[in-house]
């Protein structure tokens, strides 16, 4: 559907380098990374508001990386939506339409069917600065889809919004991508949104992509350092590896894993929410340490337990009522484990 094949970006001082994406039909497809990374940049070169240095750009095997925007059939949301505030959101959605060219019967049907599956029949007649921002990202998603675009581009669609409407939003683009048979790319820093969300995705660090495909696998199975910080990887360590067993580095610390470390692994790293107190029947574990609680912090509804054992320090998450439940406080020891299975070398 759309590839991306050796593109670069030269700007002053920032370069996307030797970009190859394949964005397939149906795709919810995330880019995601932290902030500058180019990922804004890469939508724009997409709809061709920027120019590509080189590389092709193939939309349905069609190599575009030199067509006019307006024939591209891309559609953008941005992250503040852009509406026009002198508009109604009836004026705002219809906006596009006359410059593509879309017969008026044509573009009316589509709207009515927009206002129903998006719930905007009570704000037709009302001006930007009178919505909330749930209703102006719902407005900006029907000012692009009354075009019916080949592929609808959004990005940090979430971002502006507070938590009840970032969840609302969430379920809305849910149902678009399903409804509409539509093919999404979007554009993140949240990995929980995404892993919600999307079904294939690309990590782009410094304007190269470090990590592409199935969400899932680059949840599970992040393929480099970075990829696994940012997924939300923790109690990252180098490793040596013994007979399909590993070694802490310099922790004299040995872990077994479910699958044997590929030879290139340089590193493990365990997802806090992994590691469990020991209520379990150790015997079926074969990752079992003791030790004291150092630190404990809070980042809302979860806490981060911060466990010394002898030459390593884990970090674990659990819910406040977890802690209440089990008595834990600082200075307590505790003995805990987690399964091979969550044990990841990269
Ligand atoms: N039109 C432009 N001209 C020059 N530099 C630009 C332009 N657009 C972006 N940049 C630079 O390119 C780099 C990447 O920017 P980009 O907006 O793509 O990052 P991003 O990953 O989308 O970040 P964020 O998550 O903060 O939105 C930044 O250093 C930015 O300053």
């Amino acid at each position: 559907m759309i590839r991306l094949k050796n593109i670069s970006l030269t700007l002053p001082d920032f370069t996307l380098e030797e970009i190859n994406l394949h964005i397939k039909k149906n795709d919810f497809f995330a880019l995601i990374g932290p902030t500058g990374s180019g990922k804004s940049l890469l939508l724009e070169g997409m709809i061709g508001l920027i120019p590509f240095s080189s590389g092709n750009l193939l939309l349905e095997n069609h190599d575009s990386t030199t067509m006019a925007v307006e024939k591209r059939n891309l559609a953008i949301v941005y992250q503040d939506f852009a509406l026009f505030p002198h508009l109604d959101v009836t004026q705002n959605i219809f906006y596009g339409v006359s410059y593509h060219k879309i017969p008026r019967q044509t573009a009316q049907k589509r709207f009515d069917a927009l206002v129903c599956t998006l719930g905007l029949e009570k704000i037709t007649r009302r001006r930007p600065q009178n919505l909330s921002g749930g209703e102006k990202q719902r407005v900006a998603l029907a000012r692009s889809l009354i075009l019916n675009p080949r592929v609808l581009l959004l990005d940090e669609p979430l971002s502006a919004l507070d938590p009840v409407f970032h969840e609302e939003a969430k379920q809305l683009l849910k149902k678009i991508h399903a409804d509409l048979e539509i093919t999404i790319i979007m554009v993140s820093h949240n990995f929980s949104d995404v892993l919600y969300l999307a079904n294939r995705g690309a990590i782009i660090k410094n304007g190269r992509i470090m990590q592409q495909g199935e969400i899932v696998t680059i949840f599970e199975r992040p393929n480099s350092k970075f990829t696994a910080s940012f997924v939300g990887m923790k109690n990252i360590n180098p490793i040596s590896k013994l007979n399909g067993e590993i070694i802490l580095k310099d922790k004299n610390i040995k872990i077994t894993p479910a699958h044997k470390p590929g030879n290139t692994d340089k590193y493990m790293g365990i997802r806090p929410e992994d590691i469990s107190l020991n209520t379990f029947d150790s015997n079926n574990f074969k990752n079992c340490f003791e030790g004291q609680i150092k630190r404990i912090t809070s980042n809302g509804v979860f806490l981060n337990i911060y466990i010394q054992t002898q030459n390593f320090e884990f970090e674990a998450i659990w819910p406040r009522s977890y802690i209440r439940d089990h008595d834990l406080d600082i200075g307590k020891r505790v003995r805990f484990g987690f399964h091979p299975e969550s044990v990841h070398t990269f």
